[in-house]
C-alpha cells in the first residue's frame, strides 16, 4: 500500500505507527526527543497536551516537507495522584504496578496535528479497572519486556490484557493513540483522508 499524501508521524512507538496503519494511514515516520519531565504542580491533562504538542513541533522543524500534515501524542497513566511514566528498573515497576488497582487508573494521551500554522491539540482520557499482578507473575512479566518502554509499566494489547478487568472510553487511547479523535484532528485540519 502506497504511502499516505503528506502525513508524517513524529513519533518512535511502533505502536502508533501500528494503530494509523490498521485504519490505512501510511504516515512517513520521523523520530523525536523531547524532554518528558513533568513541570512543578502540573496537571496530567497539562502535561500530556504540553508534551504531544512538543512532539509535533520538533517534527514540523526536522521535517523535510513544510506542508506536511504531523500528528504527534503523549501517553500517561495517572493513579494514586500521581503520573507514573515509563518504569525504570523492575523495582519501579512494581511500585507502579502496586498503584494500578486503586481501585482503578486512567490514562491519558495528549494528541496534536499541525499544519502550517494550523495547530489542532485534544486530550483523550480512558479508565481502567486494573487487578494487582499476582507476585508470583510480576519477575516473568518484567523479563517478557513488554512493560518496559510502556508508561504505567504495561501493555493492554499484549500479556497485560488478562489484568484488565474492564476499560471505559477508548481501547485505542490506551495503546497510545486515540484513533477517532486522531482522524477528527486530522480532519479539522483539513487533511486529505480518502486520497
Ligand atoms: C498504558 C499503555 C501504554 N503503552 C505505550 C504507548 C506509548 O508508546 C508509551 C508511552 O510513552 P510515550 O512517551 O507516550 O511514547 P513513546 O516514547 O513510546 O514514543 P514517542 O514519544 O516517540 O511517540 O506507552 C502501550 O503500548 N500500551 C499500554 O497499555
Amino acid at each position: 500500500m502506497s504511502r499516505s499524501p503528506r502525513l508524517l508521524l513524529a513519533s518512535s512507538s511502533p505502536r502508533r505507527l501500528a494503530l494509523l496503519r490498521q485504519i490505512h494511514l501510511m504516515p512517513a515516520v520521523l523520530p523525536v526527543d523531547v524532554d518528558e519531565s513533568v513541570l512543578e504542580g502540573e496537571a496530567p491533562e497539562a502535561y500530556v497536551r504540553r508534551l504531544a504538542l512538543a512532539k509535533a513541533q520538533a517534527g514540523q522543524t526536522r521535517a523535510d516537507d513544510a506542508e506536511a500534515w504531523v500528528v504527534a501524542a503523549d501517553t500517561t497513566v495517572v493513579a494514586g495522584g500521581q503520573i507514573l511514566g515509563k518504569p525504570t528498573s523492575f523495582a519501579d515497576a512494581q511500585r507502579i504496578w502496586a498503584l494500578l488497582p486503586s481501585p482503578d487508573h486512567c490514562v491519558y494521551t495528549g494528541i496534536a496535528v499541525i499544519h502550517g500554522d494550523h495547530i489542532e491539540v485534544e486530550v483523550v482520557s480512558t479508565r481502567v479497572e486494573f487487578l494487582l499482578i499476582p507476585e508470583a507473575d510480576q519477575l516473568a512479566y518484567w523479563n517478557s519486556d513488554e512493560p518496559k518502554d510502556k508508561a504505567g509499566a504495561y501493555a493492554v494489547q499484549g500479556r497485560a490484557a488478562q489484568y484488565v478487568k474492564s476499560l471505559h472510553g477508548s481501547y485505542t487511547n490506551v495503546v497510545g493513540l486515540p484513533l477517532a479523535e486522531t482522524v477528527a484532528l486530522l480532519r479539522r485540519a483539513n487533511y486529505p483522508l480518502w486520497e
